[in-house]
């Protein structure tokens, strides 16, 4: 396993506490609480419908809780002026699970938008600076002309990344950045989080159901089970955690073989 990045005796740069979220009758969070720290790489993982996304989207404000505090950046989500919010919303990246690009535009126009809308960037500049970011997410220079619909999974992926990169962000918000990509692609995947995780000093939500990122990508992982988080540690103390969820995803067959995978000489 890799080594942990991060120091859990800093100060968090996300803290959550007392979260609920509602939709009609259905509680999906109850008394959730979950810290970020700076430059770590927190896998959040838990079975689906577990609420994994609708905390994403809390965090980054674009779904507004029903009751608790979000701190982000050491400031109180919900009693930020709106101006104020969308100052701070600017400082995270965020990669949508479908990538979210306008089908309309290019590559570098769909990068070059952010820059224009919040960063006030002629176009030109933009674009210029569109392409360096698309270089950053390991995209080729030709691809900053191509369009969405001309790209393979793992390319639009990247282009995602590259669009949630364009502001320089301080922490970046990933919702299952690897699914639908084949193995190899989702390996280069994660090793790019990890070398821009070092390069830029990000802060890195990563939310994914693949063992393969758990493994080699993240300082810690967050388990979503019954409305809360049920352990936020080292995957070694994650993995021995009791409970039923947490024996059949990491002993599990797919769960074997990824710990396999990533400690090869560990295993008999
Ligand atoms: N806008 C919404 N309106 C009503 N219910 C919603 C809404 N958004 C999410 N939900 C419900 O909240 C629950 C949690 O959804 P969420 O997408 O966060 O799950 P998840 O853990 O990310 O799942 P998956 O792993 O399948 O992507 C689900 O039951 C979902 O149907």
């Amino acid at each position: 396993m890799r080594a942990a990045q991060a120091s859990t005796s800093e100060a968090p740069l996300i803290r959550v506490r007392g979260l609920e979220n509602r939709f009609g009758q259905h509680v999906v969070h109850e008394d959730l609480e979950l810290d970020l720290y700076p430059g770590e790489i927190l896998g959040v993982v838990g079975g689906s419908g577990t609420g994994k996304s609708v905390l994403l989207r809390s965090i980054v404000g674009l779904l507004r809780p029903r009751a608790g505090r979000i701190e982000v950046f050491g400031e109180d989500l919900q009693s930020l002026s709106a101006d104020a919010r969308s100052r701070l919303e600017r400082r995270f990246g965020v990669l949508f699970q479908r990538g979210a690009l306008f089908t309309s535009l290019s590559l570098q126009e769909n990068v070059a938008l952010p820059l224009i809308e919040h960063a006030g960037l002629a176009r030109a500049d933009a674009e210029a600076l569109a392409r360096v970011k698309l270089a950053l997410a390991g995209l080729p220079g030709e691809a900053a002309i191509k369009y969405p619909a001309e790209l393979s999974g793992g390319m639009i992926k990247r282009a995602a990344l590259a669009r949630a990169l364009a502001l320089d962000p301080e922490a970046l918000f990933l919702d299952e950045p690897t699914a639908g990509l084949d193995p190899i692609g989702a390996a280069a995947f994660d090793r790019l989080i990890l070398t821009l995780r070092d390069a830029l000093g990000l802060s890195v939500f990563l939310v994914t159901h693949d063992l393969d990122t758990l493994y080699t990508a993240c300082d810690r992982v967050a388990v979503l089970s019954r409305k809360r988080v049920l352990v936020a540690d080292r995957l070694d103390v994650v993995a021995a955690t009791d409970d039923d969820w947490i024996h059949d995803y990491f002993h599990g067959p797919r769960g074997r073989a990824a710990q396999r995978a990533a400690n090869p000489v560990e295993d008999p």
